[in-house]
């Protein structure tokens, strides 16, 4: 029951807008509240720390420890000349962020079940065919032609793999990226994704990648620029928001510990996953179309899985890919320990994406480090592998701030269920974050972008004195093409 509070018109609320989440969107959705002159909002967050899923920790023996990211690590998508830039550069740029080059495709060694063999070759020809994927997934757009897989996709394009080398080949190139699989992953949408990022000719940033070696975090750059305006007493940190009510006057926000704080407006940038889980709760309840949408996209998980050992055996390139008789089985390995990016670290990480995440998300540490371990003595049968120095790996799929790494597009989200994912529900309540991107879905730059959206949609309902121009939605996604049964 929303607190009276909010009922009565003309009731003072705490603040004029609560952002709920610290994360890129909820930082520059407040930047924006204050380059348009509103300074009377708050920023609510359970960690104790803003940057959300820009998140680093130190890690590593004693007296030899890295800052490590257990989230978003690359700017992806840069610039060209003076091109479109990739927000995320901007900022990396304005705050003297540290990063290096990612080479995904020359500085990478490959192996198999009987150790080193090269299949850079069979490498070479998936990203030719994911760059073809890409061109014709695009192209249905103006055709409009339906949405269907990207297995689909690459099935018609005569892309059929089927030995383990091909397959991952395929993955390294898409789940690698997207976390969830071609089968799990819509053509169109992420075609788009790839195109609007690293296509220039689309309006794209660049083809690079650059990875943040910085040891104060990839965090850093946002809470540096978080820094540049926001007031201590603009942050609640370390306060778990439990129950969104809203009404046509206003929000109540209940946290863990029982305070309500009444708001105006609220912008909720919590993840897809976490509005999936009802770790949060809505009072009203959220209308169904509302719930349809939210419950078709999909949150997917990318899992890096950190090793230290006391010497480097390993390879000596940025990447190597393991292929396994089963696909997505511990199949991207990364180096840090290189000279550019942290030298001496002798930290190397493999990365599981999707439902491989979920499955050793319920494994014990101990299990999967054993996994890894055979897996690296696989790949180097001759190498006596000690037990390694430290271990770690997050678990985003249990983490009820998360519920999972981002957001995928699944061929079954079709363009209403985007408008409803969008939309505001009534006046007062907004939606951002990076799931609610059609372009940049999945990406910090995503996210960025969707801050500012909402930043500027809400500061116009605040000088309109209450009267916002509310997104459009759809009571029900019809079918384009009904059955006749
Ligand atoms: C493993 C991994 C790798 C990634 N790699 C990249 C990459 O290389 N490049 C890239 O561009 N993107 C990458 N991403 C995606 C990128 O991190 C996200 O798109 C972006 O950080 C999302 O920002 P956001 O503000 O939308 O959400 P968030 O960062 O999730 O912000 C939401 C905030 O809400 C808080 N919160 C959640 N629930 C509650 C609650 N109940 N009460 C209070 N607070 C709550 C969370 O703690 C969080 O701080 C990666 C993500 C992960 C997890």
């Amino acid at each position: 029951v929303p607190s009276t509070n909010i009922t009565k018109p003309a009731a003072k609320h705490d603040t004029t807008v609560l952002i709920l989440g610290g994360g890129v969107a909820g930082i520059i959705a407040a930047r924006t509240l204050h380059e348009n002159g509103i300074d009377n909002f708050r920023i609510i967050e359970a960690r104790g720390e803003l940057g959300g899923r820009m998140r680093s920790m130190e890690f590593g023996a004693t007296g030899r420890r890295t800052t490590i990211e257990l989230g978003a690590n690359w700017i992806q998508g840069t610039q060209v000349g003076d091109g479109p830039a990739n927000p995320i550069l901007t900022l990396a740029r304005k705050h003297g962020l540290k990063t290096a080059e990612s080479d995904f495709y020359e500085s990478i060694v490959t192996y198999d079940r009987t150790g080193s063999v090269d299949y850079l070759e069979a490498l070479h020809d998936a990203v030719d065919a994911y760059t073809n994927l890409t061109v014709v997934g695009g192209g249905r757009v103006p055709t409009k032609q339906v949405d269907t897989t990207c297995r689909t996709g690459y099935s018609l394009l005569g892309v059929k793999p089927r030995t383990p080398e091909e397959m991952v080949v395929e993955y390294y190139v898409f789940d690698w990226e997207y976390a969830q699989t071609p089968e799990q992953t819509s053509w169109i949408a992420s075609s788009w994704a790839n195109n609007f990022t690293f296509d220039v000719e689309q309006g794209g940033f660049s083809e690079d990648n650059l990875l943040s070696i910085d040891q104060r975090g990839f965090k850093y750059l946002i809470q540096a620029e978080a820094q540049t305006f926001l007031l201590p007493a603009q942050t609640v940190l370390n306060a778990t928001v439990r129950t969104i009510a809203h009404s046509d006057n206003g929000v109540v926000v209940t946290l863990a510990n029982g305070t309500n704080i009444t708001a105006d407006y609220a912008i909720t940038t919590f993840s897809l996953g976490v509005l999936q889980n009802d770790d949060v709760s809505f009072e009203p309840a959220l209308p169904m179309w509302k719930q349809e949408a939210i419950q078709s996209m999909s949150m997917a998980t990318y899992t890096k899985i950190f090793l230290q050992f006391e010497e480097k055996f390993w390879f000596d390139t940025q990447f190597a890919l393991y292929a396994d008789t089963e696909r997505g089985w511990y199949p991207v390995w990364q180096s840090l320990d290189l000279e550019g990016f942290m030298p001496d670290s002798g930290v190397v990480m493999a990365t599981v994406t999707g439902d491989y995440s979920e499955r050793i998300e319920a494994l014990s540490d101990a299990q999967v480090q054993e996994e890894a371990l055979t897996v690296l003595r696989t790949m180097f049968p001759n190498t006596t592998i000690p037990a390694p120095t430290a271990f770690f790996f997050p678990r985003w799929y249990s983490d009820p701030l998360y519920r999972g790494s981002y957001s995928n597009w699944p061929a079954s989200f079709v363009s209403p269920h985007h408008t409803n994912l969008r939309a505001n529900v009534g006046k007062r309540l907004w939606f951002s974050g990076e799931a609610m991107s059609q372009k940049y879905f999945g990406f910090l730059h995503g996210a960025y972008f969707e801050g500012i959206d909402a930043g500027e949609r809400v500061s116009q309902c605040v000088h309109r004195g209450g009267e916002c121009k509310s997104l459009p939605f759809q009571e029900s996604v019809p079918n384009a093409s009904p059955y006749i049964i």
